[in-house]
């Protein structure tokens, strides 16, 4: 009976390896149960690095298959299809997950992230004026004070003029301040303060956990009703205790405050209340999805933003030329301006621009972006049709590191990001933050985040590498994001 009860898994593990085959469409032998993902599954390798490795041995084609352990994945290559199925064609590819998720009891699950088709679509339209133009300028005045508060710390850590800084911590750090500051209008102290709840809480939702990829591995084999029979979280319980508290706590101080501070838990409550006050037929934010999106706009906007500011400060390190011609165009622009950086100011700076864009680049912080197939879809010039539920994974690291796109790709060289060579490579060829209708929402409120925080830093410190840091960057095997195995390091020396 073990044999047998051995014979049939396998059998029920391995049915559709012949997908690929018999489409006609290229991939390598998968490993029995695993499909392509084995080493990320055993946590022995990046995602980022095993999807690379087959991005690179199909040069030539546009698209390869894969299986993420029994069910097959579609990988893109060209950026003609990258481009239809994030912007041209969405509406075939309008979600990230499948119908049948058995996520439905997660607390934090509905968020714009997860959520799907029109409820997506009504939840985003009411959620995108968190970040006009005219709200970036309004928390211009926040965002000083945490840059402020971030110059203190780097004097303090550098009072005998120079000291070796942790720049995965201190950016963290950095950018938790800023978003709840700017966003939920709290002062979460975290540079000064020794509490870490928050960097805690945010890291974990990005880091797997043995739970999470036992429930992962039971929904990729069809046990997800099982996991929803029994209510299992994917996250460990400190996140949603600590985001739900957070949440209460936010709401409950609006409460008793008279002025409206028109950020985005303002927008929320707005919400919440028009909804109530109209007794719309469709409920569209109820306590969970409020509660997902206030989630996600401090877990989504915190540790992305931190890992561009500390690859782009480590870049700078091992690009001394660049470091300094940044800097004197940094010094232009704050001597013009009697030292004080303002919006638009920070958005006439090119070469920031150019910088940070060539960090993301190199240093994508959502490695792959994720679609599902949500209407049949025929592949243009080819035989195949992707039907509903089929998942499509668009490499971004990898495109950002295909020499086609970009001769000499490990190479920092922020001038491929003049307007002129911006214009000489197609669409579909840099998404640091995704494209189409779902790009990423707190886009305009990172660019500045980062952009303002580095021009602080590299106006007071010269930034060099040292014994502790660590080259090349070794990717973390167990992180869903770009994030490196060990913390960087680097060397701050004072300039005045
Ligand atoms: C440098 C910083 C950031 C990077 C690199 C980044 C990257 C991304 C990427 C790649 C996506 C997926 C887009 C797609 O599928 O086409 C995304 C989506 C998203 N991001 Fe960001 N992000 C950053 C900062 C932020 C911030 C600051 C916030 C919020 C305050 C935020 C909130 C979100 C949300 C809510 C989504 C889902 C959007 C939707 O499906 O409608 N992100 N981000």
């Amino acid at each position: 009976a073990a044999i047998v009860s051995v014979l049939l898994a396998y059998a029920y593990c391995t049915r559709h390896y012949g997908h690929w085959a018999a489409l006609g469409v290229p991939h390598t032998k998968p490993t029995p149960l695993l499909g392509h993902f084995a080493g990320p599954t055993l946590g022995r390798e990046s995602g980022t690095v095993t999807v690379d490795t087959l991005y690179r041995r199909f040069v030539g084609h546009r698209y390869f298959g894969v299986y993420q352990l029994r069910h097959p994945m579609l990988v893109l290559r060209d950026p003609v299809l990258v481009h239809s199925v994030l912007a041209t064609e969405f509406a075939s590819f309008h979600d990230r997950v499948m119908n049948r998720t058995s996520f439905e009891h997660d607390g934090l699950f509905n968020s714009l992230v997860n959520l799907r088709g029109d409820r997506w679509k009504a939840v985003r339209a009411k959620l995108s004026p968190t970040f006009t133009v005219a709200k970036l300028k309004a928390m211009f005045a926040s965002l000083h004070v945490c840059t402020g508060q971030l110059v203190d710390k780097l004097l303090l850590l550098t009072s005998d003029g120079q000291g070796i800084i942790n720049v995965s911590d201190i950016s963290s750090k950095f950018t938790i301040d800023t978003i709840g500051r700017c966003a939920f209008g709290i002062n979460c102290n975290t540079l000064f303060d020794s509490n870490t709840e928050y960097q805690r809480a945010g890291q974990a939702v990005f880091t797997p956990t043995l739970k999470s990829s036992v429930l992962n591995f039971m929904r990729l084999i069809d046990l997800g009703w099982l996991v929803d029979l029994l209510r299992l979280r994917n996250m460990p319980d400190l996140v949603y205790e600590f985001y739900s508290n957070l949440f209460q706590d936010t709401m409950e101080l609006r409460k008793s405050e008279k002025e409206d501070r028109n950020d985005f838990i303002s927008i929320l409550i707005k919400l919440r209340n028009d909804e109530k006050k109209n007794n719309s037929q469709v409920e569209l934010f109820a306590e969970d999805v409020l509660a997902s999106n206030a989630f996600i706009f401090f877990a989504a906007g915190f540790e992305t933003t931190a890992s561009t500011m500390s690859y782009c400060l480590y870049e700078l390190a091992l690009n001394q030329d660049i470091q300094v011609e940044l800097r004197k165009q940094i010094e232009h622009t704050l001597n013009e301006n009697k030292g004080i950086i303002t919006y638009d100011m920070i958005k006439d700076m090119k070469y920031l621009d150019m910088v940070l864009n060539e960090t993301l680049r190199m240093h994508p912080p959502g490695p792959g972006l994720l679609r599902v197939c949500t209407k049949k879809f025929k592949i243009p010039d080819s035989d195949i049709t992707l039907d509903i539920g089929m998942k499509v994974l668009i490499p971004t690291y990898s495109l950002h590191h295909d020499p086609v796109y970009y001769p000499n790709p490990e190479v920092f060289d922020p001038l491929r990001f003049t307007e002129d060579n911006k214009a000489l490579r197609p669409n579909g060829t840099f998404l640091p933050f995704g494209d189409g209708p779902r790009i990423c929402i707190g886009l305009r409120f990172a660019l500045m985040e980062a952009k303002t925080g580095l021009a602080e830093i590299i106006s007071k410190f010269e930034i060099l590498p040292c014994n502790d840091t660590k080259i090349p960057i070794k990717l973390n095997p167990r992180s869903i994001l770009l994030t490196p195995k060990e913390p960087i390091c680097l060397l701050f020396k004072r300039i005045k």
